[in-house]
């Protein structure tokens, strides 16, 4: 056994996308952890291929957003169709979402994702990062003392750390989640896939969003995810495997209906994979300072596109938590927001992807007659009517952070990110805390929230944020660092009065 235990505040278990961003929003705020990871470069296969909006302005404020804008495509929206290719319903996203400021759906290949984000994380000098190694371990011995044991692949020397916080961004088999017997509940949804990735220069003049093909005997999925980049995906049948399908002859059948007068020569095959689509959640996403993130907390059906952005979802959520305990800036009672806020989230994703996967892929023959009245199906559902039309996600719920009391119609929402004065909101405010304004803060008010470190956003009548603070009928809100608001009104002297008992002032500047 090495001697070579010291303590880090946080040691991350997984350097995939959430963990690397999970390591960068702590960075950013100083906080020192340590990334630990079986490989020490970024897996080079391609994997997720959409993010929304409002994961976008995510990547913003971990530093990459307009490094993403350059390796990503906007997409074109959500088209069903039956096994003719005739359409059922059409959910366009094209066009920049006016709240969020990106395209509302974002096509990418995983690894230059990964890579930006790798690349991000070793920039902070509170980060390290060490590859090549597998944890063995982890068991909390104290309240804020946990100990990860782990060792390194190649020399087998074996290590350990005291960590006063874990997170477990270990995957869908995650050795963090079982530490901490925790187990998936399974939300009922569980199909063999075969994912088929290729590159051509050909151009194959398809619409330019995500193809879903409702067939019982074969439901498909259709993607351009790059300017010479498009993706496939099929259901197997109970008698096949991926490696049916390695051959272009066993292809062509299948991709023939979206290729046009393009010939299967003209195509590179970079990728055929088998994926078992499911739908679980974890029973408990949390114990004491050890918390899961990511697919070790959700595993999402890939049918809206919300799997990676469930993990980013979860590392943005919780970081600015941890960093402001860590600092002493807020209570530990801010911790207890984590579980109830994303799991609540992540499970509405999950259920709304179920049920797209669901009216893609059963029901026999009768299901494909209903399938053709797919239309009135999603408005008479209105999670799956309302959030496949709107692409937006619903509020966070379920915690004190979010002050949703009676009548508070802001709370929980994602505020907008307009333009002002040439910036983005978010590039305004930066990672920290924000008061948005439709009236002048009084001076008494205006010193609480320096001392907060709160920024203060003042907007006038018909500017965006004034419209939308008019609509939830209120004339200021309190926006927490991840862009939630957790409470809004017509009293800013409220508003400040809350987050003082919320946040510490920041510690004052010593001088020597
Ligand atoms: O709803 C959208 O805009 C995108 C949906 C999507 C993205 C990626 C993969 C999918 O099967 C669906």
């Amino acid at each position: 056994m090495s001697t070579d235990v010291r303590a880090v505040p946080v040691v991350i278990v997984g350097a995939g996308p959430t963990g690397t961003a999970a390591a960068i929003e702590l960075g950013l705020r100083g906080i020192e952890c340590l990334v630990l990871d079986r490989w020490e470069d970024v897996y080079p296969q391609p994997r997720a291929v959409h993010l929304d909006d409002e994961v976008h302005r995510i990547l913003d404020r971990l530093g990459v957003g307009e490094q993403f804008s350059a390796i990503s495509r906007p997409g074109g929206g959500l088209r069903l169709v039956d096994r003719t290719m005739r359409v059922l319903g059409e959910f366009a996203r094209d066009g920049v979402s006016g709240a969020n400021g990106h395209p509302r759906a974002n096509m990418f290949d995983q690894p230059d994702l990964e890579a930006l984000l790798r690349a991000r994380m070793r920039e902070q000098a509170s980060v390290s990062f060490r590859g090549g190694v597998v944890v063995d371990g982890v068991e909390q011995v104290a309240p804020s003392r946990t100990i990860v044991r782990f060792h390194d692949v190649e020399t087998m020397a074996e290590h350990t750390i005291d960590a006063e916080f874990v997170l477990g961004c270990d995957g869908a088999n995650s050795a963090v989640r079982a530490a901490i017997g925790s187990s998936m509940l399974d939300l009922g949804f569980e199909q063999r896939w075969l994912v088929v990735d290729v590159a051509t220069n050909a151009d194959l003049r398809q619409w330019e969003g995500v193809h879903q093909v409702c067939d019982t005997t074969r439901a498909a999925t259709y993607m351009r995810i790059g300017e010479t980049r498009y993706r496939w995906e099929f259901q197997l049948h109970d008698d096949e495997t991926a490696a049916d399908f390695t051959d272009t002859h066993r292809l062509e059948p299948l991709l023939r209906p979206w290729l046009g007068d393009v010939g299967m020569g003209e195509l590179q095959v970079q990728r055929t994979a088998e994926y078992t689509f499911r739908a679980a959640i974890a029973d408990r996403w949390r114990s004491g300072r050890i918390f899961l993130l990511g697919d070790a907390a959700h595993l999402t059906p890939p049918f809206i596109g919300q799997g990676m952005g469930a993990g980013l979802r979860d590392a943005s959520n919780l970081a600015w938590k941890i960093a402001g305990f860590l600092t002493g800036r807020l209570a530990a009672d801010v911790l207890d927001s984590y579980e109830p806020e994303r799991a609540a989230h992540a499970r509405a994703m999950i259920v709304l992807a179920r049920r797209v996967g669901v009216v893609m892929t059963r029901g026999g023959r009768m299901g494909d007659v209903l399938r053709r009245s797919v239309v009135p199906l999603l408005d008479v559902v209105p999670v799956v009517g309302q959030q496949v039309t709107d692409s937006t996600t619903p509020p966070l719920a379920g915690s004190p952070w979010i002050d949703a009391t009676r009548g508070d119609r802001l709370a929980g929402h994602l505020c907008p990110n307009p333009v002002i004065d040439g910036r983005r909101l978010d590039d305004v405010v930066g990672t920290g805390w924000a008061l948005i304004t439709t009236r002048a803060v009084a001076p008494s008010a205006e010193s609480t929230l320096d001392a907060l470190d709160c920024a203060v956003v003042e907007t006038a009548a018909g500017d965006e944020l004034a419209t939308w603070l008019g609509r939830g009928r209120a004339t200021a809100a309190l926006v927490r660092p991840d862009r939630s608001v957790i409470a809004s009104g017509p009293d800013v002297t409220r508003l400040c009065a809350a987050l003082s008992t919320l946040l510490a002032p920041l510690p004052a500047l010593t001088s020597i």
